[in-house]
């Protein structure tokens, strides 16, 4: 089995916990690392095409049968834009830790940061979650993987990052959080901590192959995030969070939209039996609370 992944440390981590994860089935696997033009870019994700730029040059070399099996961060995969004709998600992997980190120079969680304090992130729903949550703090916008990020806060110009936990688990590096932030006010991304894996449609083998790695509960929450990410619309700029879990057999989403400075927020929780609908009802919630001019007056 070739096991296509993008090649930045995290992405590798992810694709060398499936392979062995693989193996231990007795499977026998390969990696097969690709660098996308995301990866080496270090303008705006905007201006080289929103999220989609991390997966779209996998997906192609996939859908060419480069590889068997993609791995991708679900957070990655945009929900504006399904996979294209021919690829379809195969497994969704037991959802890590969905919630985002504090990484301070001075050891101190968010809330014990000094007014001015500078934080690099260039996430706008977590820029929009700051300045709402934590309007003394200073948002500045950062890029790179999360590992290079790491070495500009130690180089100076940051006192602190966001980054996700389970991208700082994968990479090893749980050791430099100072803080795990509360879901609560930093509601997490729609698909933060699942790994899915990509196979091609008619390729049944690979399909019967990764099924032991699929988690019912995390597809069942990704796929009610994902159905209210869809109906709202969003673009790659819009500040949009969404969290599900199972709670008793049912599911239960929370989503909210935010306008880029934080000022404005829609939130809205439903709970039922099936993720989509639950996901469209949401959406329903917040569009109803006007969110669809705060995510039109985000694209801007
Ligand atoms: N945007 C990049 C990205 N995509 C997935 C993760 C982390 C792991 C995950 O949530 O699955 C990260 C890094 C981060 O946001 O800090």
């Amino acid at each position: 089995m070739r096991i296509g992944t993008r090649s930045s440390p995290m992405a590798v981590a992810q694709a060398e916990k499936v392979a062995r994860a693989l193996r231990a089935q007795g499977v026998r696997t390969e990696l097969v690392k690709i660098s996308t033009s995301g990866d080496k870019w270090t303008g705006s994700l905007a201006a080289l095409g929103g999220k989609g730029a991390f997966t779209r040059e996998l997906d192609a070399m996939q859908v060419e049968g480069e590889f068997e099996i993609g791995v991708h961060c679900l957070k990655d995969v945009p929900g504006d834009v399904d996979l294209p004709a021919g690829l379809e998600i195969g497994a969704y992997c037991a959802r890590e830790d969905a919630r985002d980190a504090v990484i301070s120079l001075n050891g101190r969680d968010l809330d014990d940061l000094r007014a001015g304090s500078v934080i690099g992130t260039s996430s706008v729903r977590r820029t929009a979650q700051l300045s709402r949550f934590w309007p003394g703090l200073k948002v500045t916008p950062i890029r790179g993987n999360a590992n290079s990020r790491l070495s500009k806060l130690d180089g100076g110009g940051f006192d602190a990052l966001i980054l996700a936990v389970a991208g700082l688990e994968r990479i090893g590096l749980e050791h430099r959080l100072t803080g795990v932030i509360d879901p609560g006010r930093m509601i997490p991304a729609v698909g933060a901590g699942v790994i899915v894996l990509t196979i091609r449609t008619h390729d049944a083998g690979s399909r019967e192959l990764i099924a032991g790695l699929d988690d019912a509960a995390t597809r069942a929450a990704a796929t009610a995030e994902r159905a209210m990410l869809r109906e709202l619309g969003g673009h790659c700029h819009s500040p949009i969070a969404g969290h599900a879990s199972m709670v008793d057999g049912a599911i239960s989403l929370t989503g909210a939209v935010y306008s880029l400075d934080g000022a404005e927020m829609m939130t809205a929780s439903a709970t039922g039996a099936d993720a989509a609908p639950v996901g469209r009802e949401v959406a329903a919630a917040l569009l109803e609370q006007g969110a669809g001019k705060v995510i039109a007056d985000s694209a801007q």
